[in-house]
């Protein structure tokens, strides 16, 4: 049985509905509920929370999923709020227990303190800029990707915590174009390949290279 933590980081504000984000976290718990494999559990940053359970929920899973909007190059300050204070929580407490560096030598090590290992992180994020503003030369991003480029920091943290990424899926021009139908046939293929790939290559998917 695979422990499965979802976390909606889908913050409402201004022209930020969550909707979209709200779909894919519910979508989520739709998918592995209705799979016996699975045990899930999960969190909606804009509800409120216990920080002393967000840590053993942490502690608990296998496999934690994280669903966020971009907000000005970034995860939004609910999500971000809410790793701040739980990772802080989890200081020596299941999270982490140190920067991993000795007093012997500073200079290495940096960054293997973490209490999480073994255990696996997958993100998602809705994006307003279309996905060519990170493929196409001289566009924006200058051809880094989401991972490589936006999201460097935040595959970071979860590596300092001992967590070792899953391939996430990201989602362009929700604003102006979003198709929900599409999305969500793209986020059930991608949840079947990830966590079930034997039912991935018997089933016909929206599009596998997309
Ligand atoms: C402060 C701020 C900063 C931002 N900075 C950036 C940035 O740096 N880069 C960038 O690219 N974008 C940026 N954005 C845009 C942001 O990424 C998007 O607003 C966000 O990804 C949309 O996600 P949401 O969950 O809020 O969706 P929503 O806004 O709720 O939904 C988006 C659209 O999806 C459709 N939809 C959602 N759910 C459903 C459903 N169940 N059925 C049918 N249709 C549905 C609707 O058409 C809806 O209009 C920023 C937004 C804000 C507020």
């Amino acid at each position: 049985m695979k422990k499965i933590f979802v976390i909606n980081g889908g913050q409402i504000f201004e022209h930020s509905g969550g909707k979209f984000n709200k779909t894919i976290f519910e979508a989520s718990l739709k998918f592995f509920s209705a799979e016996q494999d699975f045990e899930v559990r999960s969190t909606d940053i804009n509800e409120s929370y216990d920080p002393a359970q967000e840590v053993e929920n942490y502690v608990w899973a296998d496999v934690v999923i994280y669903h966020t909007p971009i907000w000005w190059f970034h995860v939004p300050y609910g999500l971000k709020k809410y790793i701040d204070v739980v990772f802080t929580e989890g200081h020596q407490k299941g999270i982490y227990t140190s920067d991993g560096r000795s007093s012997e030598n500073p200079a290495i090590n940096y960054g293997t303190g973490g209490s999480l290992h073994g255990k696996q992180y997958m993100v998602t994020s809705s994006w307003n800029a279309p996905e060519t503003a990170f493929t196409l030369p001289g566009e924006f991003f200058n051809e880094r990707s989401v991972d490589e480029g936006v999201l460097f920091g935040f595959h970071r943290m979860n590596a300092f915590t001992g967590m070792k990424a899953l391939e996430g899926i990201h989602f362009h021009d929700v604003e102006k174009n979003a198709d929900m139908v599409r999305d969500l046939d793209r986020y059930t293929a991608h949840l079947n390949k990830i966590f079930i790939p034997e039912v991935y290559e018997n089933e016909p998917v929206f599009d596998r290279n997309n």
